[in-house]
């Protein structure tokens, strides 16, 4: 497959699927089969245990890629107003505040991660409070058997970034269970509807001009994207949108949160990426050679794609309207996409889902196989 823009691949069903080797956009569809899947696991395991030794005085979770994400979604979906600390660690080491009042929760699909298995094995020698989340039959799993860990076993979906749901459901309930977050049954299940929504709405049979995925993958293609959130649960879908544009469609991105991106990625609105250059409005000269060869491409540039939440700080909301104005004025195409439902839990699936389908849509016209990441592995084998 070549790696050029070819609209006629999201035209239908069987285009979709032929470029679509791997099975990206069925593992994505299996979202809402996770979360209800998941949500049994974490109950046959024993989660609700959790609660007998009280209130953690943190819960860190360690994991990255893919898995690292769900300690985002579970800080997200806390809020601010969470009694407790939920914090993502990213890499091998466990930081030295944490100890034996603190839950560390370890996530690898695979569980075989180097980064994550080192972090839950430094958890266990410092006697934290231990679950682990994962493949079963794995180091992970070993691990857990070894150090007493509560343990959730998770089916992959094909890839650690497409099990999201899986990985990240036991979290949420483990978070209800020590009543860190209000998160009934219902509400699980609503979630679960809601991805079905919106994998109807996205699926591979449905044509561009109606399938609003695949309209902003093709809008998107050849542009540079900045993905932004209005809000910590939409700047959260944000930066799993970059990692997913990453990922899937090998695509370069940046992720920023309003208002922060207002205080700093804005500026780039009047540099080498904006739509055709702006000479005059950037304060560069005419001979200025950057700005001329973006004059020549004027097809392509930055593109704002906003991620809307319903629950916006008004004064965040007014910035991010005025940005994506001021965007408009000096040529960056705006795209929005906006949160569906009421609870955080909704809202993050929802806004997450619809991004997901964006970036495997992205990878299809673009001829790219969104499942395999060769660049990863490649660097995973040089190190080892
Ligand atoms: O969930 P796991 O298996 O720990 O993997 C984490 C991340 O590592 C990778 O497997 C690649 O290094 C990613 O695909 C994944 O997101």
């Amino acid at each position: 497959m070549s790696a050029a823009l070819d609209p006629s691949r999201l035209e239908d069903a069987e285009a979709v699927e032929a470029a679509d080797p791997g099975g990206m956009l069925r593992q994505v569809a299996s979202s809402a089969a996770q979360v209800r899947e998941a949500q049994r696991a974490a109950a046959e395991a024993g989660v609700a245990a959790l609660a007998e030794d009280g209130r953690p005085r943190a819960v860190v979770v360690a994991g990255v890629g893919g898995s690292g994400i769900a300690g985002d979604v579970l800080a997200a979906v806390c809020g601010a107003g969470c009694a407790v600390p939920v914090f993502t660690v990213r890499g091998h080491r466990l930081p030295g505040w944490v100890g034996a009042a603190d839950l560390v929760i370890a996530v690898s699909c695979s569980g075989t991660t180097a980064e994550t298995l080192d972090v839950a094995a430094e958890a266990a020698r410092r006697g934290c409070r231990l679950m682990f989340v994962g493949a079963p039959e794995s180091p992970l799993a070993d691990l857990a058997d070894r150090s007493r860990a509560l343990f959730v076993p998770v089916r992959s979906a094909g890839q650690p970034r497409s099990t999201l749901w899986g990985l990240t459901v036991p979290l949420v309930v483990a978070a209800r269970t020590l009543r860190l977050v209000d998160v009934p049954d219902a509400v699980l299940e609503s979630t679960a509807t809601l991805l079905e929504d919106v994998a109807h709405r996205c699926r591979p049979s449905s044509e561009p001009f109606v399938n609003p995925a695949k309209r902003i993958a093709l809008d998107l293609a050849g542009d540079v994207p900045l993905v932004w959130g209005t809000s910590p649960i939409a700047a959260t879908a944000a930066y799993r949108t970059a990692c997913q544009l990453n990922e899937n469609a090998k695509y370069p991105a940046v992720s920023g949160e309003m208002p922060e991106a207002g205080h700093n990625q804005v500026a780039a609105f009047d540099g080498f990426f904006a739509r055709g250059g702006s000479p005059a409005d950037s304060g560069a000269s005419d001979d200025d050679h950057f700005f001329r060869d973006r004059a020549e491409d004027p097809e392509h540039g930055l593109h704002l794609l906003v991620l809307r939440d319903v629950d916006e700080h008004p004064r965040v909301r007014a910035r991010a309207e005025a940005a994506a104005a001021l965007a408009r004025d000096r040529g960056v195409v705006v795209t929005e996409i906006r949160a569906e439902g009421e609870h955080p839990l909704e809202r993050i699936a929802s806004l997450i889902a619809s991004a997901d389908y964006v970036t495997v849509y992205l990878a299809i016209a673009l001829g790219v196989d969104p499942t395999p990441v060769p660049a990863i592995d490649e660097l995973k084998a040089r190190i080892t």
